[in-house]
């Protein structure tokens, strides 16, 4: 049994969401304006409230806003007075757990209010695994040294626990597809699996079929049932890469498989439930994909509920000496070749040049240059050609390879000592040199 709270200021409609719950066996509080509201909020124990975005004293998103703060482990269903998507998306936005339009349907509230509570249910069980990204360490899995990225991972943890949909938007490269599957591996549907599904891999005719799957003979070919990628992911989650490909036909289906919670596959005669988390990423500037006509509207609002943008490599000059050593030293297991590590010329070179194609290039240009090298470390002669013009076309002429090397060496003495909290000494120790060396390195 949960106890439920109602608000809304019409005596008709509170009576209406009453009987449609009453069948239930919940315990229900109802308020009639927002102060009540925060009242049976402030007193607690409420595992849902149901909020009427029309009161007379404080709206209900203001209602919605508080409760977050006064009561986080609640969460609060909007009930929107009309079908306009604007007050659906500014309720989901400012942390509505979901909404349902008026007049109320039974079915669709029942099985709102069921989702949410057992998610309440779920998320008390898992207190801890809030903490399990942190323990399972994005940091490790992921190069954070930058404050772009640092800023990343504190979102991903805060959101890894809740089914909540992610959009990752960002430059093809950045490490979406890693996020993602670290946003899934700290979740509670972290053991179940993770489905990827490429919206511009698969063509158009097919995709459908492999989103969600078919009976026997629904078509020519169609000789057994086949569950689709919606129902591969069962109880996991479905990560829909490059989701701005996405047909406008299959954005429908798709709107009203993350709606209602349910699809149909082809040839079936009836819904079934669908229990995925949804991430979904994409390269493409989606609100110019809308304004085009190219994307739905209604979708881009239901996928945008939390987005993480993953800033280009360009804007992480702290995070490129360290990926290339990263993947130096995985490639240098994978391909049986281990170096000592980088050149400080190739380290400049690493750090000049803008890496357009992010840090999967990277990941490239680093491989391919262990396999090119004959030395210990990695030098500038290893790097293809492109990255040998940014360094010497950076300052133009003479000379600007020793400053390349100097600025490099610069920022890794800042960043050591930034890790070491400011101890300078202990800086000078990470890097094998001396205190003097270091304040001569800084000047
Ligand atoms: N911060 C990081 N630390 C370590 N490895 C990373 C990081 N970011 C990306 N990578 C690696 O770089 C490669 C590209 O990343 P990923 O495939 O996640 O990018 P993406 O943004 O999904 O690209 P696309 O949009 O083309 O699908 C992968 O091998 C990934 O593991």
């Amino acid at each position: 049994m949960a106890r439920l709270l109602l608000v809304d200021d019409d005596p008709g409609s509170l009576a209406v969401l009453e009987v449609l719950l009453s069948g239930e066996g919940h315990e229900l509080v109802t308020a009639t304006d927002g102060a009540q509201a925060l009242e049976a909020l402030t007193r607690g124990g409420l595992d849902l409230a149901l909020v009427d975005i029309g009161l007379p004293d404080i709206s209900g998103l203001e209602v919605l806003k508080r409760a977050a703060a006064i009561s986080p482990g609640t969460p609060v269903i909007m009930v929107t007075a009309n079908t306009s998507v604007d007050s659906a998306v500014e309720s989901l936005r400012s942390g509505a757990a979901d909404y349902v339009a008026k007049p109320v349907e039974r079915e669709e509230l029942l099985a709102t209010v069921r989702r949410l509570l057992e998610l309440g249910q779920l998320r008390a069980e898992n207190l801890e695994l809030r903490q399990r990204l942190r323990s399972l360490g994005a940091d490790k899995a992921m190069v954070t040294a930058s404050p772009a990225m640092a800023q990343v991972v504190r979102l991903m943890e805060k959101i890894a626990p809740f089914d909540t949909t992610v959009l990752f938007t960002g430059e093809s490269g950045t490490g979406k597809s890693l996020a993602a599957r670290l946003i899934h591996q700290a979740s509670p549907r972290g053991q179940a699996p993770l489905i990827k599904v490429n919206c511009g891999a698969i063509p158009e005719n097919l995709l459908e079929s492999e989103l969600f799957g078919y009976k026997k003979g629904a078509f020519t070919g169609a000789a057994r049932d086949k569950a689709g990628l919606f129902s591969q992911a069962k109880g996991g989650t479905l990560f829909l890469d490059e989701v701005g490909e996405l047909p406008l036909g299959l954005q429908v289906k798709l709107l009203h498989a993350v709606q209602e919670r349910t699809i149909t596959p082809l040839g079936a005669g009836r819904e079934v439930e669908v229990d995925v988390r949804l991430i979904a990423a994409t390269n493409r500037d989606l609100v110019r994909e809308v304004a085009a006509g190219r994307f739905r509207e209604d979708l881009y609002y239901r996928l945008n509920v939390f987005e993480i943008a993953m800033p280009p490599l360009r804007k992480r000059p702290e995070d490129v000496v360290l990926l290339a050593q990263r993947f130096l030293d995985q490639a240098g297991v994978r391909l049986g070749k281990r170096l000592e590590g980088l050149g400080q010329d190739a380290m400049a070179a690493l750090q000049a040049y803008d890496w357009p194609g992010n840090v999967r290039e990277l990941e490239n240009v680093v491989e391919s240059a262990l396999v090119l090298s004959e030395g210990r470390r990695l030098h500038l002669e290893d790097l293809p050609a492109k990255l040998r013009g940014a360094l010497n076309s950076e300052e133009g002429g003479p000379g600007s390879l020793k400053e390349a090397v100097a600025r490099f060496e610069r920022s890794l003495v800042e960043q050591a000592i930034a890790v070491n909290g400011g101890d300078k000494e202990k800086a000078a120790a990470d890097l094998g040199v001396n205190l003097a060396t270091l304040y001569r390195k800084l000047k």
